[in-house]
Order: structure tokens, then sequence, then C-alpha cells
């Protein structure tokens, strides 16, 4: 029996497409689990408290940090993001797959405690494909995108230090990439 890593680390920068993404894959294969983090970021139009996110404020967030219910957790672009740690170690304990869409520093901090993660990297295109993504989303304001598009930066040159690298062109073609990584 091959030891295949149960689970999945979904990063890359803002824009990207990485909901798209693992909104496509789940449609198809909604046996996929994706966890849901917590933020303190406000909800954007559409997005549903636990669904999308645990939104919560800052005192909720420290005590979740507090309490060491965070697997892990990232201060971007102005807002805490972390994933809720009991509801994916069951899973993992289950024998069952886990797909986690976090940030750069969460990624890392992911594969300094749990190595046998595997990393995936989605990346653009171009970077002015990158930038027309983000911009034509139209959910931010050019001040959030400015931030968003400077942390970009540093995020593709992050790339080497993942196991595998995606680019995203065709939305289609990526989760059918990604779902072979993670079955
Ligand atoms: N470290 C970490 N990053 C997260 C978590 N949840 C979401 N993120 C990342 O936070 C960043 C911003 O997310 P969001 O505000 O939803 O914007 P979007 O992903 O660009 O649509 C993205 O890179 C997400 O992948 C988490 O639990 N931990
Ligand atoms: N392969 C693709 N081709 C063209 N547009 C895309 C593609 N993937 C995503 N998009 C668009 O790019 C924008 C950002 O995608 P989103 O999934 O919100 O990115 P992320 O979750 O990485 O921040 C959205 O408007 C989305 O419709």
């Amino acid at each position: 029996m091959t030891d295949r890593p149960r689970l999945t680390v979904l990063s890359g920068p803002s824009g990207v497409g990485k909901s798209t993404v693992v909104a496509h894959l789940r449609k198809a294969h909604p046996e996929v689990w994706l966890s849901v983090s917590a933020t303190t970021r406000k909800p954007r139009p559409g997005e549903r408290h636990g669904v999308h996110y645990y939104f919560v404020d800052d005192g909720e967030f420290d005590k979740l940090i507090a309490n060491g219910e965070l697997l892990e957790w990232a201060q971007f672009a102005g807002h805490r993001y972390g994933t809720p740690r009991r509801a994916v170690l069951e899973r993992l304990d289950a024998g069952k797959p886990v797909l986690l869409e976090i940030d750069l520093q969460g990624a890392r901090l992911v594969r300094d405690s749990m190595p046998e993660a595997r990393l995936v990297f989605l990346a653009p295109p171009s970077w002015d494909e990158l930038v027309r993504r983000l911009t034509g989303r139209g959910t931010e304001p050019p001040e959030v995108i400015e931030r968003r598009l400077a942390v970009a930066r540093t995020e593709l040159a992050a790339e080497p230090e993942f196991d595998v690298t995606l680019v995203n062109t065709s939305v289609e073609d990526v989760a059918a990439e990604l779902l072979a990584l993670i079955r």
C-alpha cells in the first residue's frame, strides 16, 4: 500500500483563483472536505458564516488562539485567519483526506508541524493576469488590492518551497489536477 499524503494544502496569491478552483471541484465532488477557517475579516456579499468562514471579532480570535483551538493562524492583509484544529485532526484520524486553502505563512506552519502534508501552489498564468483577476473580482477597494498585490509578489517568490505547482489557466483542468492529488 502506498502511503499517500492525506493532508493537502492549497496556497497561492490572492486573486489567483483558489476559491474558484475549490468551488468547482466540490461542485462535482462534494465529498472533498475543505476546512472552514476562522477570520476577523468582514464577510463579502454572499459569504455565509460557517460555510465560507467563521466570521469572528478580534476578542473571539484571541480566545481561539489562547485555547489552542487553531492548528495554525496568520495575519494577512490586515486581518487574521486560522484553521480550527479539532475538525481537521478528527478527519485525519478517521483516515480521510483534508484540504486546506490557506496563505503562505500558514502553509509554512503546516509544513513544519505536519511534514507529511502535501503543499500545492496555485500560480497565475502571468503577473498581468493576476492583477486582472484581483481587480476584476471587484470585491476589494483599490487600496486593499494594492496591499494584496504587494503580498502577492512575496508569495510568488515562495513557489519553490511547494511540492507541486499548478498553473491556473483553466479552472476545469486545475480542479481535475487537484482532485488527482487529493485522492
Ligand atoms: N494561514 C491561513 N490563511 C488563511 C486561512 N483561511 C484563509 N486564508 C488565506 O487568507 C488569504 C485571504 O483570504 P480572503 O480574505 O478570503 O481572500 P481571497 O482568498 O483572496 O479571496 C488567502 O490567501 C487565504 O488562502 C487560514 O485558516 N489560515
Ligand atoms: N482560470 C481562470 N481564468 C479566468 N478567471 C479566473 C480563473 N480562476 C479564477 N478566475 C477569476 O479570478 C478572480 C479571483 O478568483 P478567486 O477564486 O476569488 O481567487 P482567490 O480565492 O485565490 O483569491 C475571480 O473573479 C474568478 O472568477
